[in-house]
């Protein structure tokens, strides 16, 4: 795709009393309850214009529904969505603005093309519905398909293009009408990795070029991280966790998150006389002071992420902790080692066979073979703590 200048924006009437100041898409408070089923709760969202906002989560978590929400194709049982300022859903007042009126480009993972239209006519539908007229039609179909990199393919039908194509044929067809606001269903998920990885960039790109506001779907936690300024984990139809990827990383809000991001294992740690150390390997860590204080004289244990960033390897007896590699793993550019940490003396003492062995991964320069002894160093500012519930 070769983004090129920013659309000029459309006259729509669900839109049409924007400010810069507002968010281009709110929701606050949606619930969805289908039967006895809550399938959303308590959602709460701004995206100011231009935003790139991902909603990542396992299946079944509610993307979908939060998506088909905002799109206008459901309605939520409790709260509101505005967009551009104007109300488009309030379950309150029974406020509901249609999906064709709501001023959106819509992106699914399997395409939707009309199989009976030539790709020029997929691509102008939006504008027929709209009454934009011939000329101008074939002036804007052509302009959307060299954006997506698909000039001279308008006679050409659907079913002669691969995946890839048909999904850029899509992207077309939602950017044509110039909407302010895209929202993108796991566009991606039908199409190989590397395919995948060429078509989120060149996405997040076109979406950037055009200054478009985006809600973006999609179980990938690779491609959610790669396109969005923030990135909201949802979980059980809750938004978990709302930050940009990099605050993500840093500070998971929970351990179920940060296991989610696959960001290192949690452990349980407990203070005796002053000190916290692992309970089930040889390690004694120093929390930060803001945490320490929060525990309250009851609370002597948490769990802590030792995230692969907070650990690298050193020499036996001149790390933190010493342990035994269990296996190491070639990544292409480094080496991901396992290494299961020793226990506390006293534990093995009591009892030779580790119940909970603690493996850490850590990032290796050079290959290390399984059994060999290695001492694990740890950067304490990188460890998430997180207060035991
Ligand atoms: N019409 C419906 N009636 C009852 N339950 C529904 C309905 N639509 C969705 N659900 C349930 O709501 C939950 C959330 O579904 P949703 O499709 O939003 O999840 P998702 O996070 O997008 O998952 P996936 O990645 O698999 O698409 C699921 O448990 C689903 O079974």
């Amino acid at each position: 795709m070769t983004p090129t200048a920013a659309h000029a924006r459309d006259n729509d009437p669900a839109s049409g009393s924007a400010s810069t100041a507002q968010p281009e898409v709110s929701v606050d408070g949606v619930a969805l309850t289908i039967g006895q089923n809550t399938i959303l709760r308590r959602i709460d969202l701004a995206l100011p214009p231009g935003h790139i906002q991902a909603l990542l989560g396992p299946s079944g978590c509610g993307k979908t529904t939060l998506l088909r929400i905002v799109a206008g194709l459901l309605t939520p049982s409790e709260g509101k969505v505005r967009i551009g300022g104007a109300t488009v859903a309030d379950a309150s007042s029974g406020a509901f603005v249609p999906p064709e009126r709501r001023g959106l480009g819509m992106v699914f993972q399997d395409y939707a093309l009309w199989p009976h239209l030539s790709i020029g006519g997929n691509v102008a539908f939006p504008l027929e519905m709209r009454g934009v007229g011939g000329a101008e039609r074939k002036t804007r179909v052509a302009k959307a398909l060299a954006l997506v990199g698909l000039s001279g393919f308008e006679a050409r039908s659907p079913a002669s293009l691969s995946g890839g194509q048909q999904q850029r044929v899509a992207i077309a067809r939602a950017i044509v009408a110039e909407p302010r606001i895209v929202l993108f269903d796991e566009p991606l998920s039908n199409l190989d990795k590397e395919l995948r990885d060429q078509l989120s960039t060149e996405l997040a790109a076109l979406v950037r070029d055009l200054g478009l506001t985006a809600l973006y779907v999609t179980h990938d936690q690779g491609e959610a991280f790669a396109m969005a300024d923030s990135v909201a984990i949802m979980r059980g139809g809750q938004i978990v966790q709302n930050a940009p990827p990099e605050e993500l990383v840093d500070a998971p809000a929970d351990p179920e998150t940060a296991e989610f991001l696959n960001l290192g294992p949690v452990f349980t740690a407990v203070e005796r006389d002053g000190a916290w150390r692992l309970t089930d390997a040889d390690l004694a860590l120093e929390p930060p002071s803001a945490f320490a204080g929060q525990s309250g004289a009851n609370s002597r244990k948490a769990r802590v992420l030792l995230a692969r960033r907070a650990l690298s390897l050193t020499a036996p007896g001149t790390g933190d902790c010493d342990g035994t590699v269990n296996h190491s793993l070639f990544r292409g550019d480094h080496h991901l080692v396992t290494v299961a940490l020793d226990r506390p003396a006293q534990a093995a003492a009591a009892q030779p066979v580790a119940t909970h062995p603690v493996d850490v991964l850590v990032v290796s320069e050079r290959r290390i073979r399984t059994g060999e002894r290695v001492g694990v160093r740890v950067l304490p500012d990188r460890l998430r703590w997180f207060a035991d519930a």
